[in-house]
Formats: C-alpha cells, structure tokens, sequence
C-alpha cells in the first residue's frame, strides 16, 4: 500500500514549502516518494521547485484545481502515476488553495485505487497570519478556510515568525478549538518532522473498520460485494442512510446487467452510468461516523 497524504491549506499559506521538506525527509529515509499537484493558471511554478529538489515522480494537473478538473481526470493522472512508478511508497498530493478539503479527498477515494492508496489522512497549513486577519476575506473565501481547518487530520500552524507570542498563544488556543482532534504544530517555513506527522496523523485518525483512510471528522470505508446488486434495493438502503455520508462511489455489478456500472452519490442524488466492462463490486463511502455502515444484499 503507498501512504497517501493530502496537503489542503489556503492560498500562499506554505504548502509547497512543506511539500519540499516532506519529500525530501521521505527521501533520506529511503523511500520513494511522489507527487500529484495541481494548480490554477498554465504556469506551474510549484512543480519547479520540487522537480528542481530531485528525482521525485511527479503528475501535475494544469488549469483548475483537484475538485474541479473532475475526479476523473485524477483517476487518469494517479493511474499513470502509479503504472509508470511501481516503488512508489509515499504520494503527497497538494491541492490547490482553492479547494475543499472533501472535494479533493473525494478525488482520490476511487474504488480502483481501494487496494493500493493507504489514504492516512489531510495535513493542513494554517497561515497564522492570516488567521489573525481572516476577517478581511470575503465571507465565501473565509469559509472554505475555516473549512480547510476543520477537516484537518494534522495541523501545521505556519509563519509563526509574522507574530508576537501573545498573538500566536492567542491563535494557537483559537485554532485548536475549532478543531480539537488534529494534533498541532507551529512551525516557520513548514518545517515539520515528517516521522511526527506519520504518528500523529495515524493516532488523531484511529482505525475504524476502515479500509481505506480514516480519521476524524471525515472517514471512509470500502464495502464489497460479491453477488450483483439488485438496483431498487440498494437505492432504498442509500435513502436510508444518515447526512453524515456526503459522498459514495463505486463499480457494481447490478442485476440483470452484463456490465458494471459505475455509481455516484452527492447531495442526495445518485447516479448510475453504465461501463463497457466487468469491474469488481466495491463502493467507497465518504462521510463521517461510517462504522456502523453495512449494506445487506435483498435475498
Ligand atoms: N514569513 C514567512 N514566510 C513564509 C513562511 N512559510 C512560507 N513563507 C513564504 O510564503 C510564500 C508562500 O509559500 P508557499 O510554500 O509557496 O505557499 P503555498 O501554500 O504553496 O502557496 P500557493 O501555491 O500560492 O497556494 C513564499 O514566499 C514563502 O517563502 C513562514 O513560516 N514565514
């Protein structure tokens, strides 16, 4: 399995820096790691600086961001990844500072990756300074960073050097009860021990019967099915399933059809659009309190 880490965080808040540092501690710790990053705009000065750190396999996705080139399009990217770069053992994978951290987690949760991607969890860069100022974005921009913050499964709390102590115990305390799960640091520059990450992302996200990812508020499991589905049935089990789930994708297997198909849920709706081959059964569920999700086939 290779460890997958999101890194979210708002715009000019440090991400690529910590990027850097990650990449090349998982470097001199001897293993291979890579990256997916995508950006706004056409040029991607980002993916410059980390090639320019070395050897590190690198996919970038050019105009738009994670969430919105669409999930498709960062299946393709990861499965090009991973067929071109078998030894990879770490993926980080920086989201745009544009994007929602379930929207870009939602991108990597593909039931074709359920055996490969160990997703460990998001690692989000809190701009301290910014923090303080937060006010001045408009209302939209300011919510997608506090969301940023809420979904974080670790906290790197940056550019503390732009504070007073007073100011950066203030935000500090701030931070950490808007999200009280994800452990913290204050760092200049982003610079973090990886091997500090790895643990504490691992015990702020305690395994669930998780397959793949897990964590705090936002989880995910994969069930499996070994005998098709019958259509009506499994839709009525999907109305009957709680808010906390926001979004379900996977390949199945229905009744009555050659052909898998592949199914969405978002918002409450669901989508089924029908392949052109056979794919084993299995749904990813994304949301939050997933453990006592089971779904039991109509006999
Ligand atoms: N003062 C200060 N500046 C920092 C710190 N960390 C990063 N910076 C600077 O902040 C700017 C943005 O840093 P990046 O690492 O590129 O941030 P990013 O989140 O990748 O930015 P985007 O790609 O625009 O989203 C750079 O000019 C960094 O040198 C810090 O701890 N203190």
């Amino acid at each position: 399995m290779i460890d997958v880490y999101l890194l979210s965080g708002f715009l000019g808040s440090g991400k690529t820096s910590l990027l850097v540092n990650l990449v090349d501690q998982v470097k001199e710790s001897g293993r291979q790691p890579a990256v997916l990053m995508n950006e706004f705009g056409e040029l991607n000065i980002d993916s410059q600086i980390v090639e320019d750190a070395g050897e590190v396999p690198l996919k970038e996705l050019l105009n738009g961001c994670i969430c919105c080139t669409g999930a498709e399009s960062t299946e393709a990217q990861l499965q090009g990844l991973l067929a071109d770069y078998p030894e990879i053992d770490v993926l980080f994978i920086e989201t745009t500072g544009a994007a929602h951290p379930v929207e870009a987690l939602d991108a990597v949760y593909s039931p074709l990756f359920a055996e490969k991607l160990d997703v460990k969890g998001i690692v989000t860069v809190v701009d301290a300074k910014r923090w303080i100022d937060r006010d001045k974005l408009s209302p939209r921009i300011q919510a997608l960073f506090l969301e940023q913050v809420r979904h974080a499964h670790f906290m790197v709390l940056n550019k503390t050097d732009l504070l007073t102590d007073n100011q950066l115990a203030f935000v500090t305390m701030q931070v950490t009860q808007f999200n009280s799960y994800a452990p913290l640091v204050q760092t200049m520059n982003a610079k973090v021990d990886f091997s500090y990450v790895e643990k504490m992302v691992n015990v702020a996200a305690p395994k669930q019967s998780v397959t793949t990812g897990s964590g705090l508020p936002l989880v995910s499991k994969v069930l499996s099915f070994d005998a098709p589905i019958n259509q009506e049935h499994f839709e009525d089990w999907v109305r009957t399933l709680p808010d906390s789930v926001y979004r379900m994708k996977g390949y199945i297997q229905l009744e009555g059809s050659r052909y898998s198909h592949l199914f969405q849920y978002a918002y409450g709706m669901v989508n089924w659009i029908p392949e052109y081959m056979q794919i084993p059964s299995k749904l990813v569920i994304i949301g939050e309190q997933l453990t006592d999700i089971e779904y039991s086939p109509k006999n």
